[in-house]
């Protein structure tokens, strides 16, 4: 098949190998000529995935047209919030009866929309066509081909059979879904606590704590997923806590990092500069509570997280603002 993947970071390039080692023949955008030129010379993503050799049947081009041109399956791996604009120069190029795939783990700032929305707004795209794919999948374990599994989530039986089809290897296993709300949701919010995870590990903090909020946040996210009509088994999946344990408890995590910064008492500036990849929980934590908020559900953690980031509350005051909450039950 003929596979078209769009963003040439981490995630892009590693989910490219993924298709080219399933046979498909891949071709790779970068926004820069160099660096496509560079993947074509040297079969490395120097400045993402230095240590990985890609397969020969994966070729990099600059040119969109030249990527998109007759894609069956056409695959977005680009910060969430600069989606909307790439839809905009793209839309035109991406071939009708393709399958579009979303890679993307955030939530619109301003819109509060999920990717997949964005993909059927700002590029025309029929939803029944759109698919998402989320899990455990911290981009430097999948280039080193250790087993993972993933969740192939769309509308559309056809459409997700397609792409499960064409990204599964003896190292990469998706599992069909159709709850592609509740996987988004999984996945974007999952940065969050993250987020969460790492200022408390930052602060000195240890695996009670951890566990504590890992189990709160999921949650927190399936109250919010279930408040938008998601199937709440989603939320004890790949997608829910399968990918809140990795990214909460790994170093590779790019949101658990930035968190852990912030906890050892860095600023924001300081982290940011720090920060060479997108860590989509940064800018999600606001559009995240702005679409709990519009559907009135309570999601402590994330609100917590954005007073940090956008309020500049300190990370010892969120702990004593989670810790003194109203006593509830914990079903609620
Ligand atoms: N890295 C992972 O382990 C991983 C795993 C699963 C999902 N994801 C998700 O995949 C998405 C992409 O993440 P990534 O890890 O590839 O990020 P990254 O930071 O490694 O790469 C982002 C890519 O987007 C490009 N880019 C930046 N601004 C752009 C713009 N305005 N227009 C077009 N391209 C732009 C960059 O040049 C880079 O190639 C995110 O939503 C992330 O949450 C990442
Ligand atoms: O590095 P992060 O924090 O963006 O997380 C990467 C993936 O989403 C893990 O599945």
């Amino acid at each position: 098949m003929s596979v078209a993947v769009l963003g040439s970071g981490s995630w892009g390039t590693a989910f490219a190998m993924v298709m080219a080692d399933a046979g498909q023949d891949v071709t790779l955008w970068a926004r820069r000529e160099e660096v496509a030129a560079t993947i074509n010379d040297t079969r490395r993503n120097a400045d993402y995935l230095p240590d990985t050799e890609l397969p020969d049947n994966l070729r990099a081009t600059s040119d969109v047209g030249e990527a998109l041109d007759s894609a069956e399956i056409v695959v977005l791996a680009v910060p969430s919030q600069s989606l909307r604009d790439n839809l905009g120069d793209w839309g035109g190029h991406i071939p009708q009866e393709s399958a579009v795939v979303s890679l993307m783990k955030g939530i619109e700032l301003g819109t509060s929309k999920r990717m997949s929305e964005v993909i059927t707004d700002a590029g025309d795209i029929d939803p029944a066509r759109v698919v998402v794919v989320s899990g455990p999948n911290l981009a430097k374990e999948i280039a080193a081909r250790q087993p993972a599994a993933s969740v192939v989530a769309s509308t559309s039986p056809r459409m997700r059979a397609r792409v499960a089809e064409a990204c599964a290897t003896p190292y990469f296993r998706p599992y069909l879904g159709g709850d592609v709300v509740g996987t988004e949701i999984a996945g974007a919010t999952k940065n969050v606590i993250a987020l969460a995870c790492g200022m408390a590990s930052g602060m000195g903090m240890g695996d009670n704590t951890l566990a504590s909020l890992i189990t709160r946040g999921l949650a927190e996210t399936a109250r919010l997923g279930t408040g938008l009509g998601a199937d709440p088994q989603t939320f004890l999946g790949l997608a829910g806590v399968g990918d809140l344990m990795a990214t909460c408890a790994s170093p590779l995590s790019r949101n658990r990092t930035f968190g852990y910064s912030l906890g050892q008492g860095k600023t924001l500036e300081e982290t940011i500069a720090a920060t060479k990849q997108v860590a989509e929980g940064v800018k999600s934590c606001k559009s995240i509570l702005e679409l709990a908020r519009s559907v009135d559900v309570d999601v402590p953690i994330v609100e917590n997280v954005e007073a940090v980031v956008y309020e500049g509350r300190s990370t010892r005051e969120v702990v004593t603002a989670l810790m003194s909450r109203a006593r509830k039950l914990e079903s609620n």
